[in-house]
């Protein structure tokens, strides 16, 4: 069998006190794009934080750790294992938001990703191979127009797109999306999740994605990771998983689900607000 490209088993994680993570184990392979779901607190952020190094797996009282695996190896030097994946989020975003990281130009974030840092200082000079993918990555997202402007500049739309046109353009294995689409209004997260939508075609870089709305999870996402208080409440295919019962124990409260001949899902609870008459 081949070596899966995300491989966790048995991770925990304990932070002043708290398990985060609970016995977590899981396999993503290769090309395997998965979305990521679960409630306030239920530790998808967490989660990928130990698949990029920032969490490490908790040694438990019997003196067990949990191993990560990426692409079969467990030893990664942080930096070289940064920059298989990308990144999107919106703490990145914030982070190229202002200060230095802001002062970049869009050419120069975007070329920021070849070494997976926040500097525009490149280093080893950019090969005119990488000057191409560069300004392709920045056409993809529709960025070519505003390639000059300086990140602090942009809306968070622009911004965003920016990031992801940084994520890819080294065509990491990994792409992880952390609920990419806060912060974006209507127009912008159309347009963000038909990048989304075009992403999932790539013949090589396998999507995790982490999102409350299930209307964010492009019909090529065909696998799902459900988390309830740091443990792995379901881990399967999509059409299983997504279904109002799930989600609506997932949740707490009651969840209309359609799935679109689109492929694409429809989702709302069935709660209504009410507000007290004055
Ligand atoms: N560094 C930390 N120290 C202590 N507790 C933490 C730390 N990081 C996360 N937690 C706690 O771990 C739990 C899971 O947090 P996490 O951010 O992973 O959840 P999440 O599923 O991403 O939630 P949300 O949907 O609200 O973003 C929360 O109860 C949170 O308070």
């Amino acid at each position: 069998m081949e070596t899966p490209l995300i491989e966790m088993r048995d991770v925990s994680v304990v932070r002043d006190g708290t398990r985060i993570l609970d016995r977590i184990s899981l396999a993503i392979p290769r090309m395997r794009h998965t979305a990521v779901l679960g409630p306030n607190g239920a530790g998808k952020s967490s989660l990928l934080k130990v698949l990029m190094r920032h969490f490490y797996p908790s040694v438990d009282s019997g003196g067990q750790q949990g191993t990560v695996r990426i692409l079969g190896e467990s030893a990664w030097e942080v930096a070289r294992l940064r920059r298989r994946m990308g990144v999107v989020s919106a703490q990145l975003d914030l982070e190229f938001s202002e200060g230095r990281a802001g002062r970049m130009t869009v050419l120069e974030a975007v070329a920021s990703g070849y070494t997976a840092t926040q500097l525009k200082e490149f280093g080893p000079r950019l090969t005119a191979a990488m000057q191409r993918e560069i300004d392709r990555a920045v056409e993809l997202v529709g960025m070519t127009h505003l390639r000059d402007r300086q990140l602090a500049t942009l809306s968070t739309g622009e911004r965003r797109r920016t990031l992801i046109a940084r994520a890819i353009v080294h065509q990491p294995d990994i792409f992880v999306l952390d609920e990419p689409t806060v912060g974006l209004d209507m127009a912008a997260q159309a347009t963000f999740l038909e990048i989304l939508d075009s992403l999932s075609r790539h013949p090589s870089i396998t999507l995790v994605l982490v999102t409350h709305h299930l209307e964010e999870i492009p019909p090529g996402i065909e696998h799902v990771i459900l988390l309830d208080r740091g443990k792995v409440a379901f881990d399967g295919a999509k059409q299983e998983g997504l279904t109002e019962g799930r989600m609506s124990e997932l949740y707490q409260t009651p969840v209309r689900l359609t799935r679109l001949p689109s492929g694409w899902y429809e989702a709302g609870t069935s709660s209504v607000r009410t507000l007290p008459s004055a």
